[in-house]
């Protein structure tokens, strides 16, 4: 299957994934100067309850926090998108070090990590359905930055010890991600796609400006994670980023401060 090395990576997608060289694929490199302010764009609606956090999961890609999803408890509205987007999930995209790791980049800088919070609308019957529609899904994105250790991330660097290898999960309930957003939620949009396979051209993608604090202690634990299962050969799960594609004529948008 695919995955990030040489042999099953980014550039070798598009052999089973075609869409991967679409005209709006992610990530991408946001060009400031290029961003246009829109004056139709609302402040961002994030409105999460910590009772919808079920587990923690190590997939083999990333690991990821599922959320019960078959009510309206965890939700995004308004911002750039118009109806009701449901959180379905968030997960990570780090570096083997510090100077890369994320899949957005700005200007051209990259950050050591960055964090995806995946909701779908709710025009669309479930996750699967919405996944390939091009309004079906909205993805909030957080650049983690180099600074002090972040205690909103501990809990989720204590549970992975239990999720080292491909495959584990163990229950994780109570978890309001709000705590991992930055203070201000002033954003860039753009339309574009899932960064991994497949590659689903389905993302109204929404970047903070403003990213979280990591510190170099903590993405260590991050890269203690494994791509393999227990009964393979271990590999660190490391570089699990898509580099920035081709912009296609496309440009990210703003909020007018
Ligand atoms: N019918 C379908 N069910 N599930 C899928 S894809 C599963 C899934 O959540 N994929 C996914 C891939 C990348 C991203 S990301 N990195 O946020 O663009 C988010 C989510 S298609
Ligand atoms: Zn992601």
């Amino acid at each position: 299957g695919w995955g990030y090395a040489d042999h099953n990576g980014p550039e070798k997608w598009c052999d089973n994934f075609p869409i991967a060289n679409g005209p709006r694929q992610s990530p991408i490199d946001i060009q400031t100067s290029g961003a246009s302010y829109d004056e139709s764009l609302k402040a961002l609606k994030l409105q999460y309850d910590p009772s919808t956090s079920l587990d923690i999961l190590n997939n083999g890609h990333s690991f990821q926090v599922t959320f019960a999803d078959d009510d309206d408890s965890s939700t995004l509205t308004e911002g750039p998108i118009s109806g009701k987007y449901r959180l379905k999930q968030f997960h990570f995209h780090w570096g083997a070090s510090d100077d890369k790791g994320s899949e957005h980049t700005v200007d051209g800088k990259c950050y050591p990590a960055e964090l995806h919070l995946v909701h779908w609308n709710t025009e669309y019957p479930s996750f699967g359905e919405a996944a390939s529609k091009p309004d079906g899904l909205a993805v909030v994105g957080v650049f983690l930055e180099i600074g002090a250790d972040n205690p909103n991330l501990q809990k989720l660097l204590d549970a992975m010890d239990a999720i080292k290898c491909k495959g584990t999960q163990t229950s994780f309930t109570n978890f309001d991600p709000t705590i991992l957003l930055p203070e201000s939620l002033d954003y860039w949009t753009y339309l574009g796609s899932l960064t991994t396979p497949p590659l689903h051209e389905s993302v109204t993608w929404i970047v903070c400006k403003q990213s979280i604090s990591v510190s170099s202690d903590q993405m260590k634990k991050f890269r203690s994670l494994l791509f393999t299962a227990d009964d393979e050969e271990a590999c660190c799960m490391v570089n699990n980023y898509r580099p920035p594609q081709p912009l296609k004529g496309r440009y990210a948008s703003a909020r007018p401060p």
